[in-house]
């Protein structure tokens, strides 16, 4: 049933322009004078979901806020190398950042709905863009809401506060929210890891529907969530990647010593 939408493997090391998402050109990163990100290159390839996996403090989370600018906001930070979208660097002076997040959306681990009602936390970020026409604000609420599985849960509470909803339709909530922007890109940091086993097979149904209209990037601890889901899996040791491939190779023939020590729990 998860499998629904495979399709040819792609060679990442050859990915055209057009098949390519994301392009990491030699990415360092630090914070202060730490190095967390070190000359990292990868090419992230459209309408597919790709898994980053890696010890806790590898730099998953560094990485994929790298592709929105989320870590502008951390003092102290600095980078070099390129993040391209659309062979646009995002890192450019003169680039919008505001739109970037909107076609770069980002869903975290906790669900984080904004004190307010369901429908505003839906429409809250085509309101920042200008949206105003109550009608075309109630159709991108009830189709968002209906993309992230939650329309028939809620439709009848459209107006009451977000917190009343339980942690697995908040989550949802959230990515609804995300969707509205009708995003490019999703970078999801383990977005169900603090969701129940059936919360979270929706949620990976959620992403694998999800690939006809946009790129997942997803950040992730469980190696079968990786398996089941991704169509390629970087993993990532101190900073550095160190195999990248599809997903069925990297699980069942890993190149490296150190990725085969991860993934069968000789570390990490
Ligand atoms: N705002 C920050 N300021 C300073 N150091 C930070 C900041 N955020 C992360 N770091 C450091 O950067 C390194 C990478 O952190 P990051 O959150 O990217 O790792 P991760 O692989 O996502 O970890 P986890 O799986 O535990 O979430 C860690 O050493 C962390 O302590």
């Amino acid at each position: 049933m998860l499998n629904l939408f495979e399709r040819e493997k792609l060679d990442l090391q050859s990915l055209s322009p057009s098949d390519t998402a994301i392009n990491v050109e030699g990415l360092n990163l630090w914070f202060g004078k730490k190095q967390v990100l070190n000359d990292i290159s990868m090419k992230i390839p459209k309408h597919r979901i790709t898994a980053l996996i890696g010890q806790s403090g590898c730099g998953k989370s560094t990485l994929i806020s790298s592709f929105n600018r989320m870590n502008d906001l951390v003092d102290g930070c600095r980078y070099l190398g390129k993040v391209e979208i659309d062979g646009r660097d995002i890192n450019h002076s003169r680039e919008n950042v505001a739109r970037l997040r909107a076609s770069v959306g980002m869903v975290f681990q906790r669900p984080n709905p904004f004190p307010m009602s369901i429908y505003e936390n839906v429409c809250y970020g085509l309101k920042l863009q200008g949206m105003s026409l109550r009608r075309t604000l109630d159709d991108s609420v009830e189709q968002a809401l209906r993309d992230a599985a939650l329309w028939e849960e809620v439709k009848d509470r459209l107006f009451e506060p977000a917190n009343i909803l339980s942690g697995g339709q908040q989550q949802r909530l959230v990515f609804a929210r995300a969707l509205a922007l009708q995003p490019d890109i999703l970078l999801l940091d383990e977005p169900t890891s603090a969701l129940d086993p059936l919360t979270t097979l929706y949620i990976e149904e959620l992403m694998i529907s999800l690939k006809k209209r946009c790129t997942v990037i997803i950040v992730t601890h469980n190696m079968q969530q990786a398996a089941r889901v991704s169509d390629y899996t970087a993993f990532i040791h101190q900073g550095e990647l160190i195999e990248y491939a599809d997903s069925d190779s990297l699980f069942t023939m890993p190149v490296k010593k150190q990725t085969e020590d991860y993934i069968t729990g000789r570390y990490g």
